[in-house]
């Protein structure tokens, strides 16, 4: 499949359900006012240290101080101790943990024992390596597809999902971008979609109208009124 196609979906191919649409990767007010404004369902802060979108539980606690209750807020994690996963995320006042890493079933219980929703993150070949009864484990919550890095804006050819998608709810991310979401939507008919790099002016650097026209173009794949 060519996951770079820019062609907008027909009526006919429209997705006939809302899609969840998560703006990952937030540090400033401007751009986590431009994602709730425009319409986003959830938007992320990155707590996984060494990117350039890191943040601190304090300042993501002052950004989230501004977005509504109906918005999902959730803080992005890979391979840092449950305790610390914790501590941050009580910090900061998330509604949910996104886990990238190595992290283990038990892990993502104990998390939600604490009141966290848990965003079970793979990437496309660890969820291809996966056997049944993990898959079955992991898809009874949601899972969101990832490229292999995390956050790189890199696509994956994702052609197998058109014909086999994961058995339960299921967010799209990886090289997303508002040229692209539209089509890939439409493909691959996922629950949501989630961006980071592709709506950035320059690594790490969020851009207020790229994510308005991601967030619009995303939507154009969909009618719920069909
Ligand atoms: O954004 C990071 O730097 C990051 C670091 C460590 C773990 C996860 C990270 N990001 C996750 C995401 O931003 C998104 O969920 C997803 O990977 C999509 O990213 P992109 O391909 O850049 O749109």
């Amino acid at each position: 499949m060519e996951t770079k196609a820019t062609t907008e979906p027909t009526r006919k191919n429209r997705v006939n359900h809302e899609l969840y649409v998560k703006i990952c990767g937030l540090s400033t007010p401007e751009t986590v006012a431009a994602a709730v404004t425009a319409g986003a369902n959830a938007v992320g802060f990155v707590f996984a240290p060494g990117s350039p979108r890191t943040v601190g539980p304090d300042l993501a606690k002052e950004l989230i101080a501004n977005v509504p209750g109906h918005i999902e807020t959730v803080g992005v994690f890979r391979n840092q101790p449950v305790d610390t996963v914790l501590e941050l995320a009580r910090r900061s006042g998330v509604d949910t943990v996104q886990l990238h890493g190595d992290e283990s079933v038990a892990d993502s219980e104990r998390i939600q024992a604490q009141g966290f929703g848990i965003l079970r993150a793979l990437s496309i070949n660890s969820y291809r390596a996966l056997d049944d009864a993990q898959r079955s484990r992991w898809e009874t919550g949601r899972i969101l597809l990832d490229a292999v890095e995390p956050g790189a804006g890199v696509t994956f050819d994702a052609a197998d999902l058109v014909d086999a998608p994961p058995a339960g709810t299921w967010i799209l991310a990886g090289g997303l971008n508002p040229g692209n979401v539209a089509h890939l939507v439409a493909t691959l008919n996922p629950a949501g979609v989630d961006v980071s790099s592709g709506v950035e002016s320059s690594r790490g650097i969020k851009d207020s109208e790229l994510i308005r026209a991601f967030i619009t173009a995303a939507r154009s794949a969909t009618d719920s009124t069909s």
